[in-house]
């Protein structure tokens, strides 16, 4: 890494205060949370119970009905650069290479020309696509573009990264980089994560806490903590396969009686 180029992110608090989103046809959400500065916060909950709402009105691209969203103690007001949005399809420019879409978004925070190359350069290190930064989009694999997306959302500095089923279109090997890819940059620059996700596993490895939500409108309906996130190795350990039932009773998806081994059930003999 270039010294003295790093983005100077931390981590904002966020807090959800008795949120309404509602579309025409009804509510959307109802939602209470506070999350945490540099906190990774994973939302699980059944499809269309309003998960990507969320995470828009916090972009400020959806309004909200009532109550109070705070990013820093300051309420949200429109988009801004304090919440950063990547979606799982990436909105790169098609027309311009790697470094040149991770450029533009440094022009617009208002870095100098001089200073934009460097910056780039390093931003498109840290995502492990220094070798690629003369391609243009097309040429660059589904995770190869959620990189440099990630890098060009790095470079607006957000506070909040607000993270939309960023890896859903890619396969699981690819997938599997790219989590430990955030989790790499995560270290580094500690902004806070709001995490939309339909993988119980993604959501174990990546978080400090799993928001559960109800069927739309979404509600959260249980919160799950996970003790030392992170740490390598923990998918393997028993403790990571009860959370997963946990989660998934929690979601309906089994009883909880499932999460108990056969062995185990009452009046089921070994
Ligand atoms: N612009 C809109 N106008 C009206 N209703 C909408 C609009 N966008 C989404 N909805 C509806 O609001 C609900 C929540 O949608 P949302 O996309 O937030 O759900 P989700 O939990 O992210 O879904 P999925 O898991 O399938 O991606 C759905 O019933 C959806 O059909």
């Amino acid at each position: 890494m270039t010294p003295g180029v790093r983005p100077q992110l931390t981590g904002a608090p966020v807090r959800l205060r008795d949120v309404h989103i509602d579309y025409s046809d009804g509510p959307a959400a109802r939602i209470d949370l506070d999350v945490e500065p540099g906190e990774v916060v994973m939302l699980l909950g059944p499809s269309g119970c309003g998960k990507s709402t969320i995470l828009r009105a916090l972009a400020g691209l959806l309004p909200i009905t009532a109550g109070e969203v705070t990013v820093d103690g300051k309420p949200l007001a429109g988009p801004g650069a304090r919440c950063a949005m990547v979606f799982q399809e990436d909105a790169l420019l098609p027309w311009r290479t790697a470094r040149r879409n991770v450029e533009f978004a440094l022009a617009l925070r208002g870095v100098r020309r001089a200073q934009r190359h460097v910056m780039a350069a390093d931003l498109l290190e840290q995502v492990g696509l220094e070798a690629f930064s003369g391609h243009l989009p097309l040429r660059l694999s589904g995770g190869m573009r959620q990189r440099v997306q990630l890098a060009r959302t790095l470079a607006a500095e957000p506070r909040v990264l607000l993270m939309d089923e960023p890896f859903g279109a890619l396969d699981a090997q690819t997938r599997a980089e790219m989590q430990r890819l955030l989790v790499s940059v995560w270290e580094r620059h500690r902004a806070t994560i709001l995490f939309v996700t339909h993988d119980v596993d993604e959501a174990l490895l990546l978080a400090d806490r799993i928001v559960l939500l109800t069927p739309r409108p979404a509600r959260v309906s249980r919160i799950v903590e996970i003790p030392e996130p992170r740490r390598p190795g923990w998918q393997f350990q028993p403790d990571f396969a009860r959370r997963r039932y946990e989660i998934l009773a929690g979601l309906g998806h089994v009883s909880e009686d499932e999460s108990v081994p056969l062995a185990e059930r009452k009046g089921v003999t070994p």
